[in-house]
């Protein structure tokens, strides 16, 4: 028989009484500072109670909703609010959350929780925004609106708002939205998005107890889609978005359509920095701006509001990771839900493709209803991780979330999500000498391992933060340190670049709970200006060349890495 008396820093002081041989367990909560933990701890003392011995299986997830005790202590009035795009769904919750005493929104998107926040203290509701890379706190703010993965599921509220619901079926990010689904503490739970979600979140709440009423909505305005497909780019006219899914392709089309000499264009894509995209966004819809057409990605898909008249596809096809697939019934319909936006310019949206043998494929999804969706994403919290290995001190990071992946038992509403990612950030830090705690914190971070330079960036941070903790990125990233791939565009960099200034940003938060704002802003500027040194030199721009030639590239890119190079050079 062992005894472990162990103590994380950030979290919760457990004692657990472990029987080795047969994974018997008795856990004993002792003081607990952790939201996520204490429900999880509480829904073990209930448990332990009746027995002192219980024969325990970390990997059975069979159960998920007992994870969160607070919010099972509520009978929540839950609104599934359901219907195509522009509908005003999310409307409607909206003026709810504003109603309400507290409230907490959880969008997809750090845009739409900037949107909300911006709405709710406007209408003068105080209301702190939250995301993974920001937290703006608003003097007596009793609201928050926060990105799905910051959904504060320890404290409780009149109100909360879920939107964009149908991702709780997303491979990757779902796990968030179905631990919010379970976890938020709540008198009523507006949940909007797609009819497609109904009978699962139907099925899924029915062991909760709660009260599920839904509500369907029908367009505001109608979305035509055209038998004629645009042919060429000559026949561009003002409030058309052209969606295509790379970014090099985006800076394409946007050159070859400004090419023409009658259009200027804004973009919008997934990995702009959310200042840059609000702006991007804004001038597009400014009637009295130049920018009279938007060349975008997916990321348009999702809640940003937007004054599109005709959505064209340049391709019905895009690249997933891993291979080039058709777009689904969902993402086709999305996408093309935003032409046509109530109270706007362009009230009646029209929809249609570049090319003329992609049509049948639109006109066939947007008559189709969406595929029912049939589980949801779910992944083991920290806590059961940690119990896990108290049990097996010998596994890395790596061994733990691949035997939970290979392992877990699940319900047959439920999938494990995919942690491909967080395996690659795994293997890449096991051997430094963290705890389980930073380990999870690195791989749950948002790097794109994708991208060489950010991770690098996260390679460097974690090595330097196991030898001396939280560091100036300018001791972090030295001159010289960090290899551009030579395909990479001087653009591509810049995004690169800032992709691991929030990368730092996130682990600092995360990390170091106390990490003060001004050494932050700081460092990001030390860095900022550091890599920026780097990259000049190494594309041989002087100054004079790089201010005339690139900086209107630059300005509509990345304003905050333009500021510093003002300040900088
Ligand atoms: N009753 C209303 N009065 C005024 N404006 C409204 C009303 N309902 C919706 N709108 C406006 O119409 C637009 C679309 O509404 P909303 O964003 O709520 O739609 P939605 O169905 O949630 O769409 P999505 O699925 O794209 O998020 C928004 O600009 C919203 O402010």
């Amino acid at each position: 028989m062992a005894f472990f008396l162990f103590r994380r820093r950030l979290s919760a002081t457990v004692a657990c009484h472990v029987l080795p041989e047969n994974t018997t367990v008795c856990l004993i909560p002792l003081e607990l500072k952790f939201g996520i933990s204490k429900g999880f701890f509480n829904c073990f003392r209930q448990f332990s109670s009746s027995s002192s011995t219980i024969k325990f299986d970390f990997t059975d997830l069979t159960c998920p909703h007992t994870w969160y005790p607070n919010a099972r202590k509520e009978k929540r009035n839950i609104f599934l609010h359901v219907g195509p795009t522009n509908s005003g769904k999310t409307h409607q919750a909206l003026k709810r959350l504003e109603a309400s005493s507290s409230g907490i929104y959880c969008g997809p998107l750090r845009l739409l929780a900037w949107e909300v926040s911006k709405r709710l203290n406007k209408a003068n509701v105080p209301c702190d925004l939250i995301t993974g890379q920001e937290r703006e706190e608003v003097e007596g703010a009793k609201h928050k609106a926060v990105t799905v993965e910051m959904a504060d599921v320890a404290s409780s509220f009149d109100c909360a708002i879920i939107d964009e619901i149908q991702m709780l079926g997303c491979k990757t990010r779902g796990f968030s939205f179905t631990r919010a689904l379970l976890g938020l503490s709540v008198n009523e739970l507006h949940l909007c998005g797609d009819p497609a979600s109904v009978p699962l979140i139907e099925e899924i709440l029915k062991v909760t107890g709660d009260h599920v009423k839904v509500r369907y909505y029908e367009r505001l305005s109608p979305l035509v889609p055209l038998k004629v497909p645009l042919g060429s780019f000559c026949n561009i006219r003002t409030g058309d978005c052209i969606v295509t899914f790379s970014r090099r392709e985006i800076y394409r089309l946007k050159k070859e359509i400004q090419g023409g000499g009658k259009h200027l264009c804004s973009v919008v894509y997934g990995s702009l920095p959310p200042a840059t995209r609000t702006r991007q966004a804004s001038m597009f819809n400014d009637e009295n701006s130049e920018f009279d057409v938007l060349v975008a990605s997916d990321a348009i898909g999702m809640g940003l509001n937007l004054n599109i008249s005709r959505i064209v596809f340049s391709t019905l096809e895009k690249f997933d990771g891993v291979q080039m697939r058709e777009l689904s019934v969902s993402e086709i319909k999305q996408i093309a839900g935003r032409a046509g936006r109530y109270g706007s310019k362009f009230p009646d949206g029209e929809v249609t493709c570049l090319a003329a043998e992609d049509l049948p494929l639109l006109h066939s999804s947007l008559k189709s209803p969406s595929p029912i969706l049939e589980k949801a994403g779910l992944f083991p919290s920290f806590d059961l991780l940690l119990m896990y290995s108290r049990l097996h001190p010998e596994y890395g990071i790596y061994q733990i979330l691949a035997h939970f992946v290979e392992h877990a038992k699940l319900s047959a509403n439920y999938f494990i999500a995919d942690c491909e990612e967080l395996l690659k950030v795994a293997a890449l830090i096991d051997e430094l000498p963290l705890g389980l705690h930073e380990k999870y914190l690195f791989c749950i971070s948002p790097v794109d391992m994708n991208d060489d330079i950010s991770s690098q960036g996260l390679s460097q941070f974690a090595r330097n933060y196991s030898k001396r903790g939280i560091v100036r990125l300018r001791e972090i990233f030295t001159p010289g340190t960090l290899e551009v791939p030579k395909t990479q565009t001087a653009l591509m960099e810049l995004e690169s670049i800032h992709k691991v200034l929030e990368l730092y940003v996130w682990l600092s938060f995360r990390l170091e709970e106390s990490f003060p704002d001004r050494e932050l802003a700081a460092s990001q500027k030390a860095i900022c200006s550091l890599l920026i040194e780097e990259f000049l030199e190494r594309l041989g721009w002087g100054k004079p060349k790089l201010m005339s030639r690139s900086l209107s590239r630059l300005r509509s890119t990345n304003s905050l890495l333009l500021e510093r190079m003002r300040q900088n050079l």
